[in-house]
């Protein structure tokens, strides 16, 4: 993509996309509906404000990165506004989008919904990271009205950000998402509600388990109801299901040591562990295991980062890196993923070097 680019919304997305294209060269102005977070993108080197523009300006693309309930109207208005460039948007949610593109009549040729599987638990410009979108997925739900040209551009944007393309129709696209994506944040937010009135002596008991499930459980509300509300029938399917098991869960807890309970316990875990090997790893890879041991580091400035920089000089691929550090304890835990082929020397070498490994 050679650019112009315009970022319609500066908050977590597009702030990242600005910062993404701005590190390939590429000229990217800013508008939001906030004038101070714009600011704050622009001040962050995502592009220059809209406001600032020569005359003339034209952007080959523009992206609306704004809430989903918005999206339609600004994407309207962006087609309106700039007569030759191609309009996507990445809101989450994909079917109501489109269908509200095509009750206000506008013509759709130039305009492709697109939806980076990328993000963070947090919102707003100064979340955002220009590396966001490096090997994950981007889908892209061209309709059947997108043109050639619109495809091949909102491909582009997703291809110059690092990102790796799917295709999808926005049906098959919320579809998957229902259980991709907005199943995970119900049920993270159901587990994590759970402990609004934890004694806080429970809760220091917290380990990884609760923070992995939980992590999710820190999105912005506001974003959340609108993609719930924008996907509900197809997320209620899935619900349906889960609350068939739970009521099956509970009632085989009820009587744990009955005929049969113990095997239902381990059906759950295991059909939980078939689902969990199904997940993809980096780059959109098969999953494959790593091995993984922990390093205890002293809790002094630069140590982490000596760590890192020995295990390059060592010559092995860090695939994972977990950091846990225990409250009230002058040591940190480096937890490190790597190949199976490469932790016996990995450990050995380190070790030598006087690192403290536990495996
Ligand atoms: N947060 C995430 O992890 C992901 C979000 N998305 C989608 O990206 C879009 C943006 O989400 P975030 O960046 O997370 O939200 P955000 O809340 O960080 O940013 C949204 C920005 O849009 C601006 N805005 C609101 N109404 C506007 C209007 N009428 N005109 C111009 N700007 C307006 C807001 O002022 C805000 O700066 C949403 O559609 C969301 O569904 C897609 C993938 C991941
Ligand atoms: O934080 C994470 O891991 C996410 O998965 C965030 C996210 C939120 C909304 C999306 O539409 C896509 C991704």
């Amino acid at each position: 993509m050679s650019g112009p680019v315009l970022v319609i919304g500066t908050g977590l997305l597009g702030t990242s996309i600005g910062l993404g294209l701005r590190g390939q060269g590429i000229d990217v102005a800013l508008s939001d509906i906030s004038p101070s977070t714009a600011a704050v993108a622009r001040d962050i080197g995502a592009g220059r404000l809209l406001e600032t523009v020569e005359e003339g300006f034209a952007p080959e693309l523009v992206v609306v990165a704004a809430p989903p309930d918005v999206t339609a109207a600004l994407a309207v208005q962006a087609l309106k506004d700039w007569p030759d460039a191609v309009v996507v948007d990445i809101a989450s949610v994909k079917g109501a989008v489109l269908a509200d593109l095509r009750a206000s009549g506008a013509d759709l040729t130039r305009y492709v919904g697109t939806h980076p599987m990328a993000g963070r638990e947090k919102s707003g410009p100064v979340a955002a990271l220009g590396e966001l979108f490096t090997s994950m997925p981007w889908v892209i739900c061209a309709s059947p009205e997108s043109s050639p040209q619109a495809i091949k551009c909102a491909e582009a944007l997703a291809i110059d950000l690092g990102a790796v393309v799917s295709r999808m129709s926005a049906a098959d696209h919320d579809q998957s998402v229902a259980l991709i994506s907005h199943l995970p944040q119900v049920m993270s937010s159901l587990v994590a509600s759970r402990l609004q009135d934890t004694p806080a002596q429970a809760m220091a008991l917290a380990g990884n388990g609760l923070r992995d499930v939980t992590r999710i459980a820190a999105s912005d509300p506001k974003l959340w109801v609108q993609i719930l509300s924008g996907n509900a029938p197809r997320l209620v399917e899935i619900l349906y299901g889960v609350r068939e098991d739970l009521n099956r869960l509970i009632s085989t807890l009820e009587d744990p040591v009955a005929d049969g309970a113990r095997l239902d316990m381990a059906q759950l875990i295991s059909e939980g562990n078939t689902g969990q090997a199904r997940i993809p790893g980096k780059h959109g890879a098969p999953p494959q295991s790593f091995v993984s041991f922990t390093v205890l580091v002293d809790d002094t400035p630069g140590q982490i980062a000596r760590l890192l920089t020995e295990i390059g000089e060592i010559g092995v691929n860090l695939e994972d890196l977990r950091l846990e550090h225990s409250s009230g304890q002058q040591v940190g835990r480096a937890e490190i993923s790597v190949l199976p082929s490469r932790v016996h020397s990995l450990v050995n070498e380190l070790s030598a070097r006087g690192w403290k490994v536990v495996q």
